[in-house]
């Protein structure tokens, strides 16, 4: 039997792909592990970034955070050094991690039960604090420093509470933000 013309349009628009679903969306992970390498690039710190986001079992971002100093404590005057002779002119005794940040962050009551998804495994500090929090998995892409004493630690501690830790594996290297993609008509044969 012929469909009239207004089916046969919708059919032909079907065959363009454009009453299915897209196939190369993110999925959760992927999204939430974008998300902490986004917040990652508001950090001043010019040798490494993290970025921490926390989710909830809804899929809820709950709080984003990256390492960054303290509010009022400007990051145009205090130090981003690392080998300075005293400790109090390198970052490390006033940046505040990542983790910290995304948990200090959270826009719910609380985080029990939540999943935290962060660029780097975390430091021994911020073991502690997600323990704290009540957060019961960590998802995390570097493990770099896992020979160090404060991440075995870590490790240690997530045993013994029985917080879960996996590492995320990217299917993608990258994962492109194009800005001018939104003007782009999707039914144009130059896109
Ligand atoms: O769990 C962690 C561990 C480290 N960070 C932050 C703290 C610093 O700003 C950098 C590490 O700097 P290095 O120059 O590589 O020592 O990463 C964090 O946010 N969370
Ligand atoms: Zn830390």
């Amino acid at each position: 039997m012929d469909l009239p013309q207004k089916f046969s349009d919708l059919s032909l628009e079907k065959n363009n792909g454009h009453s299915k679903k897209r196939d190369d969306y993110l999925d959760w992970r992927e999204y939430f592990m974008a998300t902490a390498f986004l917040a990652a690039k508001r950090s001043k710190d010019p040798s490494f970034q993290v970025g921490a986001c926390v989710v909830n079992k809804d899929n809820k971002i709950v709080g984003v955070g990256y390492n960054g100093m303290p509010i009022g404590c400007s990051d145009d005057e205090f130090p981003w050094g690392k080998n300075t002779p005293s400790p109090l002119d390198s970052k490390y005794l006033y940046v505040c991690h990542a983790e910290m940040n995304a948990i200090l962050n959270k826009n719910s009551a609380d985080v029990k039960d939540c999943t935290i998804y962060v660029g780097l495994f975390p430091c021994n500090e911020c073991a502690k604090i997600i323990i704290q929090s009540g957060i019961k998995e960590v998802v995390y892409l570097s493990d770099k420093n896992a020979h160090k004493s404060m991440y075995i630690a870590s490790k240690k501690m997530f045993d013994a509470v029985g917080i879960k830790y996996w590492q995320f594996i990217p299917r993608h290297e990258k994962i492109e933000i194009n800005f001018t993609g939104i003007d782009w008509d999707c039914m144009s044969p130059s896109k």
